[in-house]
């Protein structure tokens, strides 16, 4: 019966290393290359269930000199993915277990990023028919294959569940299958799996995959005979008919009741496993758990997809500080010190943080209150949270809680669904390899609720010192004792947080800075800081304070000194060209030829602001807007443009938005001719906004040339308040009589 089953003409490629997929064989692939990572979330990984796609497993070419595409094997192997394991923070990792279906070749790429898809030709059929019986040569060359493959079979150990099949189903199996099947279980060569995927002719590939069959049973005849010559390593094979044992009884061969002979590579895995299990010093109960999982891995044959799963959570078992502490060096007078070297000004948050600091010292235990640093952007909420870490001797770990809207977020999932993760808690603890890190929960404002799960309500238990000390991770399932964590979080509002969260938490408001403030940060921390970072010493770039000045007077407006960091960072970089273009040493004051340097320092006065960052417009008029972090300068800018006489309004504004940019525009319209000595005919209006840069608009037209305003403070929330329609007066009269606004 001829098959009319065929894979899609299109598939996405899932390029591999040094491996050969082989039609009907199963294999595992750890994936860590960005293009299959996204080809695995796009076309694999969809809602926690695995989506069936069928794939093309495609070989690089041995010779990597190759660019581009040419790089690419022309034929692979159309597979099922079988299960998916891995995690996707911090670092994307997944291990594909997939089984091939057929041959292909790639005849073009239709799409390289953000992964590849090909258009591909069928080689193989999926559903083979029965054997070429007119062949003679054909038919004799099965039988004989199927004599040393059975024979093959007999020498490995039916424990492997791979090996058990093929041992039963091999009378029945067909031709096509047989040869690849054996070519995949024998040790062989890169290349010598890549001939055998080429074989695209049934005679051709039982030709190229006898003898490698032939070879595998002569090593294991050899390794039999001749046991002490290979325990005593005097057994050396040259390195083409390297043989190397498919898992053949546990432990080697049984001789006389003792074993000998090499361990598999399998069993070496599964001793250092249970060897690192036994250096975690795992609590009585996640040790019992742990080796229970660990005897279920060695029933397991290693490429089922049980077994991978076990396999993950051992490892993380393993991997995890149950035991592991950092020392932690309290001294109060060094956090004093400490606190007041890294930040300025935030003496309220600092005494409070001495205070905690001081009950810890004292009493040496973690129960107090959460502390959570309340204010706005780019304040130092963060860094002091850093600096606490370091003055404590203890790890730091940040955890971005921004748009977090599943429960398993925090929690983990459970391990019976594809893909399963712990939680970002117990992924933290991983990475950082001690159970005591300050831990920063950062944004827990910003916190979601979606269909899996308030992720604040598994936050709760977290944070609660009474609970956390037998926190259980739906992957883990068993609990793990948090009470040495020092839970921080920071937050921009508090509005937004769940009632029972922010009665678990101390609240620090943190003010924004005043510009005099803002001045002393800039020229001690931040503009040493950003030299550094740009390779430039105080010798290259000078700074002086009135620059600074200038710099958050005209070129920031901001409540904290994020925008001020990368504007120095910007003046950081321009310098850095001019030095580099100068080839100076490393002091700055000679350059390579030994000759003084007299351009350095190179001063950034007004000027040099200018030219480097860009005019700062005059012209612009400023009003207040509300925002939940207590409010923002509201910069309204105006342009002279064409109109045709109508007033459009857009974006998302009020009434009494409206109303003012109305009565703006008559306002600009009446007494036009008598302040310009011309007629007002066409206006619109343009704002920006530093918190957040949302492009929302409110235009407002008429017919000649005229000044051009546009609005835009946050988009997708309605902007009121009568004080606009002032500012978008002022700022057209400015741009229309060309005068900056005092
Ligand atoms: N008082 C200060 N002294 C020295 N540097 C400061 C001070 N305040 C802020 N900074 C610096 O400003 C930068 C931004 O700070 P940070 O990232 O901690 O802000 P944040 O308050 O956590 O902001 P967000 O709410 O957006 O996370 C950091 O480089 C930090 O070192």
């Amino acid at each position: 019966m001829s098959s009319i089953m065929s894979i899609p003409r299109q598939i996405p490629l899932l390029v591999v290393d040094e491996k050969v997929l082989l039609p009907g064989s199963s294999m595992k692939i750890p994936v860590t290359n960005s293009r299959n990572i996204a080809m695995i979330k796009s076309r694999l990984l969809n809602q926690n269930s695995l989506a069936s796609t069928i794939i093309g497993v495609i070989p690089k070419e041995p010779s990597e000199d190759i660019p581009g595409n040419a790089a690419l094997h022309r034929n692979g192997t159309a597979a099922v993915v079988v299960q998916v394991t891995g995690i996707s923070w911090p670092q994307p990792s997944f291990t594909l277990l997939v089984t091939g279906l057929c041959r292909f070749r790639l005849e073009k790429l239709v799409m390289e990023v953000p992964y590849l898809v090909g258009v591909v030709t069928q080689l193989d059929k999926l559903v083979v028919d029965d054997e070429d019986d007119d062949n003679q040569e054909i038919i004799d060359l099965v039988e004989n294959f199927r004599i040393e493959a059975s024979k093959l079979l007999g020498m490995l150990d039916v424990s492997n569940a791979t090996v058990a099949r093929l041992k039963k189903m091999l009378s029945s199996l067909p031709a096509h299958h047989l040869a690849d099947l054996c070519a995949s279980l024998v040790n062989a060569s890169f290349m010598e799996k890549l001939q055998v995927l080429d074989a695209v002719e049934l005679s051709k590939r039982l030709k190229i995959a006898l003898p490698l069959l032939v070879r595998q049973i002569e090593g294991l005849e050899m390794i039999r005979k001749s046991p002490e010559n290979l325990k005593e390593n005097k057994f050396s094979v040259p390195q083409k008919t390297k043989v190397m044992l498919i898992r053949p009884q546990r432990g080697g061969f049984v001789r006389n009741g003792n074993h000998i002979g090499m361990p598999t590579d399998e069993e070496d895995e599964l001793q250092e496993l249970q060897n690192k299990l036994k250096a975690a010093k795992l609590p009585p109960h996640a040790h019992k758990v742990a080796m229970k999982e660990l005897q279920r891995l060695k029933k397991l044959a290693p490429i089922s997809p049980e077994s991978g799963i076990i396999r993950t959570y051992v490892e993380l078992m393993a991997d995890l500080p149950w035991s592991k502490s950092s020392l932690e060096t309290l001294d109060i007078n060094k956090a004093r010190q400490d606190l007041d070297a890294d930040h300025y000004a935030m003496d309220k948050l600092k005494r409070r943080v001495l205070e905690y600091l001081a009950v810890r010292q004292l009493k040496n235990s973690l129960r107090g209150p959460i502390l959570c640093f309340v204010g706005p952007p780019g304040v130092g909420k963060t860094s002091v949270g850093r600096s606490i870490a370091q003055t404590l001797g203890r790890e730091f770990h940040r955890i971005s809680l921004g748009g977090s809207c599943n429960q398993s977020d925090i929690r983990g999932h459970r391990r019976t669904y594809i893909g399963s993760m712990p939680g970002r808690i117990i992924q933290g603890l991983k990475t950082v390899g001690v159970n005591n890190p300050v831990i920063l929960l950062d944004e827990i404002d910003k916190l979601g609720t979606g269909i899996h799960g308030d992720p604040a309500a598994a936050l709760l238990e977290v944070l609660d010192p009474e609970q956390n000390c037998n926190f259980v991770d739906h992957y883990l399932n068993v609990p793990f004792d948090l009470s040495q964590v020092m839970f921080i979080a920071t937050a921009n509002t508090t509005k937004t947080i769940p009632p029972a969260l922010l009665d678990r938490m101390e609240l620090i408001h943190v003010q924004g800075y005043t510009q005099e403030e803002k001045l002393h940060i800039a020229s001690r921390h931040l503009l040493p800081k950003q030299l550094e970072e740009h390779g430039l010493t105080p010798h290259m770039l000078q700074l002086p304070m009135e620059s600074i000045k200038t710099l958050i007077a005209c070129y920031t407006r901001e409540a904290g000194v994020r925008t001020l960091e990368r504007k120095l960072g910007a003046l950081c970089r321009a310098v850095a060209v001019r030095v580099a273009e100068m080839n100076v040493d490393t002091t700055g004051e000679h350059n390579v030829e030994g000759r003084v340097v007299t351009e350095l320092p190179i001063f950034i006065d007004e000027a040099a602001l200018e030219e480097i960052l860009g005019t700062w417009a005059a012209w612009r008029c400023s009003g207040l807007a509300w925002t939940a972090v207590g409010g923002e300068v509201l910069l309204v800018e105006a342009s002279k443009m064409e109109g045709d006489g109508e007033l459009v309004l857009t974006g998302h504004l009020g009434d009494v938005m409206k109303e003012s940019a109305k009565l703006a525009l008559n306002w600009v319209r009446t007494s036009a001719r008598e302040v310009f000595g011309q007629t007002i005919m066409a206006f619109s209006c343009q704002s920006k906004c530093s918190y957040r840069r949302f492009s929302c608009t409110a235009f407002i037209w008429t017919r000649a040339p005229l000044p051009h305003r546009h609005s835009h403070p946050l988009s997708s929330r309605v902007k009121d308040g009568p004080s606009a329609g002032v500012t978008i007066a002022n700022s057209s009269d400015v741009s229309f009589s060309d005068r900056p606004l005092q």
